[in-house]
């Protein structure tokens, strides 16, 4: 069986003023590949992120995602069930409970009234309790959201996309904020349900180890360009250094 692509960028670029973020990349993910982007700091790893996810819209270029232009989705109920997306400051509210951030990842099918009767009588429990087992957290259901540490609110923000379903999910470093024993943790139980569910996972790194563990190709991002794209086992430690090679090096 063939995947579909999810994903198809066609000379995108992105600049900000004057500083070139992202320069003509081309490149399609499947459904169902797992792609760490990586490179330096500064190469344009958040800015592609945010471009797919529609936080930033391309100056030039074609973004399609599951074969439609990005700006046709407009920001709503459908773009939601397509991508969703962790941030590095997980977007969840601080003061209601760790079950109503969950349950926010149904609000795209949800109406209106359901959604605000939810924060009085959580709708859908069990499938919040579900999702919380799955990130081990059951026991945290009515605890106040901000009272977790965070490592905890991460799996919080994993079992609300995991409610939301969206066919890719974008994770701009998804573990940078902990622990190396509890980052693996994290990093192999996103793996591990986004396989489950044949989703497709972008995430940005900075663990090049976790990128080869975890994930099924690379990209690596330079000055905004592409300097690799392939399959993890091909990724050698001569690209390697020379990703991470400084300026005054060359
Ligand atoms: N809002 C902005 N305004 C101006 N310049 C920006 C903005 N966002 C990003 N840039 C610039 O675009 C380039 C790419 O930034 P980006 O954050 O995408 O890199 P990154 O690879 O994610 O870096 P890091 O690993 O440090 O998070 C950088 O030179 C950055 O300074």
């Amino acid at each position: 069986m063939t995947s579909k692509t999810m994903i198809e960028a066609k000379n995108i670029s992105k600049h900000f003023e004057r500083k070139i973020a992202l320069s003509s990349l081309s490149f399609s993910i499947k459904q169902g590949e797992m792609v760490a982007l990586i490179g330096p700091s500064g190469a344009g790893k958040t800015t592609l992120l945010n471009s797919i996810a529609g936080l930033v819209p391309i100056h030039s270029g074609e973004l399609l995602i599951d074969s439609k232009p990005i700006a046709t989705y407009r920001k709503g109920k459908i773009f939601a069930k397509k991508v969703g997306v962790i941030r590095q400051q997980f977007d969840l509210i601080g003061s209601i409970a760790v079950i109503h951030n969950v349950l926010a990842g149904r609000l795209a099918d949800w109406g209106l009234f359901k959604s605000l009767f939810s924060l009085l009588v959580p709708q859908e429990k069990e499938l919040a309790l579900y999702a919380l087992e799955r990130v081990g957290l059951a026991d945290k259901m009515y605890e106040i959201t901000s009272t977790l540490s965070g490592g905890e609110q991460q799996r919080v923000a994993m079992a609300r996309l995991m409610v939301q379903k969206p066919e890719v999910i974008l994770a701009d470093e998804p573990v940078a904020s902990l622990d190396p024993a509890r980052a693996e943790d994290v990093l192999a139980m996103l793996i591990k349900i986004i396989s489950k569910e044949k989703q497709t996972l972008i995430a940005s790194l900075h663990s090049v180890e976790y990128a080869r563990k975890y994930f099924t190709r690379i990209i690596a991002l330079k000055n905004g360009e592409i300097l690799f794209d392939l399959p993890t086992e091909k990724v050698t430690d001569n690209l390697l250094a020379d990703l991470y090679r400084l300026k005054e090096q060359e």
